[in-house]
């Protein structure tokens, strides 16, 4: 099935909506039982979508794991809360004390203070690599080594990691690695996760499987090796997700190939008429040969979307401030993947990140690009670097 049928189509199985078309919002804590035998065929089959209980899921769950499922390829898909929830849980279904976890460097900043705050507390060793090391990541792993984790593109520096090459090196080196991608900067429409060797697939539902700012939630979808214990170990961890969010990002997966499309079109726009501005240092945008890892981009991708960033070459933290603060469109906020655009600096990664090979002693940039009219988000943005100079 090609993949626009497949999002018509995902999860949409009648035993979930008796034939509605969008799936409707069960809530539930209790399930009730007729029988002793009915709650023991629950109890025997809670694990494979019987109705059971609200923490193990309703058919607005199961919609809409299925639904993932099916777009990402995996065996089995588990809905959390928000993307954090699902990256910490998917890790924590793979470690134990005295257990190692390689990190990519370029990793969204909350999952690594997940990895100082809490993780090292349980005495898991963590250690940070570069996401551009591909198959030298070999060198890195250890006999305890039980979890390679990688984001790619990376936050805010757009890194793209070679992730074919590392998830091979990384089983052959020990079948019990499990390598988890945070895959919501593609999501399944641009880059499928299974088919370069990934086990488990993170994804921030909050970003563009919502579509609209109103979600927080997030997806794991694992392969036959690694569902097993990522389903027990997340049910143990008491992980699950309002079926009021799950409808909306059930909606939102029906549009999520064209809106892609068209973000990824009105971002291109704006990129190349940034690549021409002196202010600009270097433009992260996995399209151009610039962004570090740009041929796995053109290798592995198949689409990009609205998110990108650009380093400036100059700027004062008041320039950079009255930069901000005049924009129309682009609006501050702390998430992307909806139809509004988005600005946000970050003028301090050096300090989390000091051994970083791409440039960081000036301010990034990071803009998401909405379904605006693109020429009225370029002449924001041209207002801005005359606030600039
Ligand atoms: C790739 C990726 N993966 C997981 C998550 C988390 O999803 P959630 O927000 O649903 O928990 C996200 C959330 N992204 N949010 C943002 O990029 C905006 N947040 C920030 O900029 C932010 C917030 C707090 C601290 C540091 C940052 N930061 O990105 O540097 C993500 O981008």
């Amino acid at each position: 099935m090609k993949d626009k049928t497949k999002i018509v189509n995902a999860g949409r199985s009648k035993k979930w909506t008796q034939g509605i078309v969008n799936p409707p919002v069960y809530r539930a804590s209790t399930v009730v039982f007729d029988s002793v035998a009915q709650m023991n065929k629950a109890i025997k089959s809670r694990q494979q979508q019987e109705l059971f209980y609200g923490r193990r899921g309703t058919p607005t769950t199961f919609a809409f794991a299925n639904a993932m499922n099916d777009l990402e390829g995996g065996v089995g898909c588990y809905v959390y809360p928000c993307g954090t929830a699902a990256i910490t849980a998917a890790i924590l279904a793979f470690v134990k004390s005295g257990d190692h976890l390689l990190m990519v460097d370029s990793v969204y900043e909350p999952t690594r203070d997940f990895c100082e705050q809490t993780l090292k507390s349980f005495g898991i060793e963590v250690s940070y690599y570069d996401p551009l090391i591909g198959k030298g990541i070999k060198d890195l792993i250890q006999q305890n080594t039980k979890v390679v984790f990688l984001e790619s593109p990376g936050s805010i520096t757009m890194e793209i990691q070679d992730v074919p090459g590392i998830c091979e090196v990384a089983h052959a080196a020990n079948s019990d690695i499990t390598v988890i991608l945070d895959n919501t900067w593609a999501s399944p429409i641009h880059f499928q996760p299974f088919d370069h060797g990934v086990d488990v697939s993170v994804q921030a539902a909050t970003k563009y499987v919502g579509g609209h700012s109103d979600v927080m939630l997030g997806t794991a979808t694992a392969n036959e090796k690694s569902w097993p214990v990522l389903r027990e170990k997340s049910y143990l961890l008491g992980q699950c997700a309002s079926p009021d969010d799950i409808t909306l990002a059930l909606r939102g997966i029906r549009t999520l190939d064209i809106r892609l499309k068209q973000h990824e079109q009105n971002a291109l726009k704006v990129a190349k008429w940034l690549q021409g501005r002196k202010e600009v240092d270097t433009l992260f945008h996995p399209a151009f040969e610039s962004c570090p890892g740009h041929e796995f981009f053109k290798r592995d991708f198949v689409g990009g979307n609205g998110l990108f960033s650009f380093s400036l070459k100059q700027s004062s933290p008041q320039a950079l401030t009255e930069f901000l603060d005049g924009m129309t469109h682009f609006k501050m906020g702390f998430s992307w993947g909806g139809f509004e655009s988005l600005v946000m600096a970050y003028s301090t990664m050096k300090n989390s990140r000091p051994n970083a090979t791409v440039a960081l002693d000036s301010p990034v940039i990071r803009l998401h690009i909405g379904l605006e009219d693109v020429d009225d988000l370029i002449d924001d943005l041209e207002r801005g670097f005359e606030r600039l100079n």
